[in-house]
């Protein structure tokens, strides 16, 4: 696990028609977060696996893929095969979450469990044992630049609370919303790493945003330094 904040630019508020020009432009990132979106189980559509195929061959930042699709136990593994860094489902989505994560990391990738809004922890305590990431959602899954749902730092409290204390052995990931003024509050409840869209590519410089929500969670984490 990393001892400093990881941050990872969605390029779901990239300029699309320039994606490998947008991905240069955040150089400075821990890892890319790539919005999968399949007009099913979300009211969006973005991009599938022949993009990140793409995308992976164009840089050597980490891809951290985020599938907010129906099936994932039949397709979450082409992204993994692919080469991807992370491949986190939604736990409403997947119908065997455990038989995933093992696919998932026998084909090379770090397994990622991720929870909407309104869904709680709880019941997957045993599964998380599992998986690699925990990608709380403080936005519900579908859009970018949507403002951040402040009631989910309580999972992540939750989910800092169960590392700390050996209980699980993952990366605490938070995605939407995030930016000047709610990364610290998430850095203090004990988040890993952060996703963030339009903070990033919103700003004049995307790798200065990089370095700055990076600083600004280092100071305001207890666990950790920048
Ligand atoms: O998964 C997502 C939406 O479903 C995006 O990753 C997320 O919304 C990032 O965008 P922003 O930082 O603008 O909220
Ligand atoms: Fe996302």
């Amino acid at each position: 696990m990393s001892n400093h904040p990881l941050i990872a630019p969605s390029l779901l508020s990239a300029d699309f028609a320039r994606l490998s020009d947008e991905m240069s432009a955040v150089s400075d990132s821990d890892w890319l977060h790539v919005d999968v979106m399949d007009a099913h189980f979300v009211p969006n559509l973005t991009l599938g696996l022949p993009v990140v195929q793409s995308l992976l061959k164009a840089t050597d930042i980490p891809i951290d893929c985020h599938l907010m699709i129906e099936n994932p136990d039949h397709w979450a593994i082409g992204y993994a095969e692919a080469g991807a860094y992370n491949v986190t489902s939604h736990v409403e989505a997947a119908e065997d979450p455990v038989a995933l994560a093992k696919n998932l990391r026998a084909a090379g990738a770090k397994a990622g469990l991720s929870v909407k809004p309104g869904t709680p922890l709880q019941p997957y305590l045993d599964v998380l044992k599992h998986y690699d990431t925990l990608l709380v959602m403080s936005v519900e899954p579908g859009f970018g630049g949507q403002s951040f749902i402040t009631d989910v730092l309580s999972k992540v409290r939750e989910a800092r609370k169960l590392v700390e204390t050996g209980h699980l052995n993952l990366v605490v990931e938070i995605d939407g919303g995030i930016n000047a003024d709610t990364i610290e509050q998430a850095a203090e409840a004990g988040v890993d790493c952060f996703v963030a869209g339009s903070a990033v590519y919103g700003a004049e410089d995307p790798n200065k945003a990089v370095e700055a929500l990076r600083a600004q969670a280092g100071r305001a984490s207890a666990h950790l330094g920048v």
